[in-house]
């Protein structure tokens, strides 16, 4: 991996997805990098200290119905690079699942930090049972095969989302925690990361004396300055 690469990875480690959602929001980033609709379901929903960060190994999938659409070969799993966060998008309808245990088994051998599914997941207690970070919109039972297929890895792919616009670029970073799913574009990333430490200094000092009785507005103004 570049040097620069690894380097904003180790600064991204450093922060939560609420950091970096401020640092994207403060470079004019309307939804500060944060992809609706995603949150973790394994190791455990919605609770804990996991955090996954890495450079985003897309997966483009299709409906069954899209004949014209790229074949890949091989299993798009198998090419899971180390360190990478897999993000899958499924097309919608999301009723099927197109991610199970078996898939977690081997992304987690190839050293992925995890995997965001834009659709549906199952096997739930598979990914648990593997200590393996899993984000997704939704969880259910029966496997996509029947109406959809991986067509492409590392290509651009748009959130399947009926309420915000975004696309998720292969090398974009993606940091996701207890709050959800933020994905960095890269050109920003580096000036994302240098806009976290004023905020949060900001924050730190504004908890100090709201703790001490301080009003917000008054708090605001006198460390936000507004
Ligand atoms: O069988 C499938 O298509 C997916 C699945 O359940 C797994 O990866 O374990
Ligand atoms: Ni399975």
């Amino acid at each position: 991996m570049a040097d620069e690469d690894s380097s904003i990875i180790a600064d991204l480690r450093k922060w939560t997805a609420c950091d970096v959602a401020d640092g994207l929001s403060k470079l004019g980033e309307t939804h500060g990098g944060f992809l609706e609709g995603l949150t973790m379901f394994s190791p455990e929903f919605q609770s804990g200290s996991t955090k996954i960060v890495g450079k985003a190994f897309t997966v483009k999938m299709v409906l069954k119905s899209e004949t014209d659409a790229p074949k890949l070969q091989g299993n798009y799993i198998d090419k899971v690079p180390k360190g990478s966060v897999v993000f899958m998008s499924q097309p919608t309808p999301h009723v099927n699942a197109c991610y199970g245990g078996l898939m977690s088994m081997r992304a987690q051998y190839l050293g992925a930090e995890g995997t965001v599914v834009d659709g549906r997941v199952r096997d739930l207690q598979e990914h648990r049972d593997l200590k393996f970070p899993v984000f997704s919109r939704a969880i259910g039972t029966t496997a996509a095969t029947a109406v959809s297929r991986p067509s492409e890895i590392n290509v651009p792919v748009k959130l399947q989302s009926s309420v915000q616009d975004a696309t998720i670029r292969p090398g974009d970073f993606i940091i996701a925690d207890l709050d959800g799913v933020v994905c960095v574009p890269r050109e920003l990333a580096r000036k994302a990361l240098d806009a976290i430490p004023p905020k949060a200094e900001a924050d730190a000092k504004t908890a100090e004396a709201i703790k001490k009785g301080m009003s917000v507005e008054e708090a605001f103004k006198t460390f936000r300055g507004k």
